[in-house]
């Protein structure tokens, strides 16, 4: 599914957030959003997903205008893994992921067959059947974030959006995480720190500037030296990696 989300302005008290941004995702594309801290990548996806109105600007996803319609409307299309996991009560995991169903279900409908079927196979590509009876508070960021992930995947969106999905994670939960969700094959939008990652997973990039954005395009045309050191005000020489054949950084040089 295509999101096409245009010439959008948040402002916050007197202070623009976001200014005339634009973001295009084709369907079955995995699209990165990079840029410094606070360059207003959060608030961009947060507008886009409807966690916060934009000024002006419009959101569509394929034909649905996601600005208004809705919110269980948008959650049958859109799933969103944000930054932040943290819950005051306690479910198993096996709960929370089937939680993710509610978008499709009517008010007061029991959790069905197939509903448990979909959960299952989340679990399995997620890699938590052995965690479904454990207290979703217990567990470590890691595996928090994989169950956050299961349970947006049970959504069964045409659209995903990811903020920093990687944060927190080591080498290996990263991978498993960005792996996990490219293999669904989806259309996704997802903020990234680490650009060696967004360039073995990402299709195409957008680079956020001050609110703007800067720079966009297949990775390799986006982050150039001189688009990192704009970006992140730090030296930068790209080349290629011996071992991955692909783009490498090195900092500070
Ligand atoms: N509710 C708010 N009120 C005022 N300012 C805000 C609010 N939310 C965000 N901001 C400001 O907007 C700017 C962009 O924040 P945002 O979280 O979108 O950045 P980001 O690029 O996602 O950063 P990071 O990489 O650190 O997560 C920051 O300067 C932040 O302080």
């Amino acid at each position: 599914m295509e999101l096409t989300a245009k010439e959008l302005h948040v402002r916050m008290g007197k202070k623009e957030i976001i200014k005339n941004a634009s973001v295009f995702v084709k369907n079955k594309q995995f699209v990165g959003l990079i840029g410094p801290n606070g360059c207003g990548k959060s608030t961009l996806l947060k507008s886009i997903y409807k966690s916060l109105t934009p000024q002006s600007g419009s959101v569509f996803l394929g034909d649905l205008n996601v600005l208004k319609s809705s919110e269980k409307k948008v959650s049958q299309h859109l799933g969103v893994v944000g930054q932040f996991n943290e819950m005051s009560f306690d479910l198993t995991v096996e709960q929370m992921v089937l939680l993710g169903r509610t978008p499709h279900k009517k008010l007061l409908e029991s959790d069905q067959a197939d509903d448990y079927e979909i959960v299952e196979e989340a679990l399995r590509r997620t890699r938590l059947q052995d965690y479904r009876t454990r207290s979703y508070l217990s567990l470590s960021g890691g595996e928090k974030q994989r169950v956050i992930l299961a349970r947006t995947i049970v959504q069964q969106p045409q659209l995903m959006i990811l903020d920093e999905p990687t944060n927190h994670l080591d080498i290996r939960y990263q991978f498993e995480i960005l792996s996990c969700v490219k293999q669904l094959g989806i259309s996704v939008l997802a903020a990234l720190h680490d650009l060696e990652l967004a360039v073995m997973y990402c299709d195409y990039l957008y680079a956020v500037k001050d609110g703007e954005i800067y720079a966009h395009g297949r990775p390799e045309e986006v982050l150039t030296p001189e688009t990192v050191e704009a970006l992140y005000q730090i030296k930068c020489q790209t080349y290629i990696n011996p071992v991955t054949k692909r783009l490498g950084f090195a900092y500070g040089v």
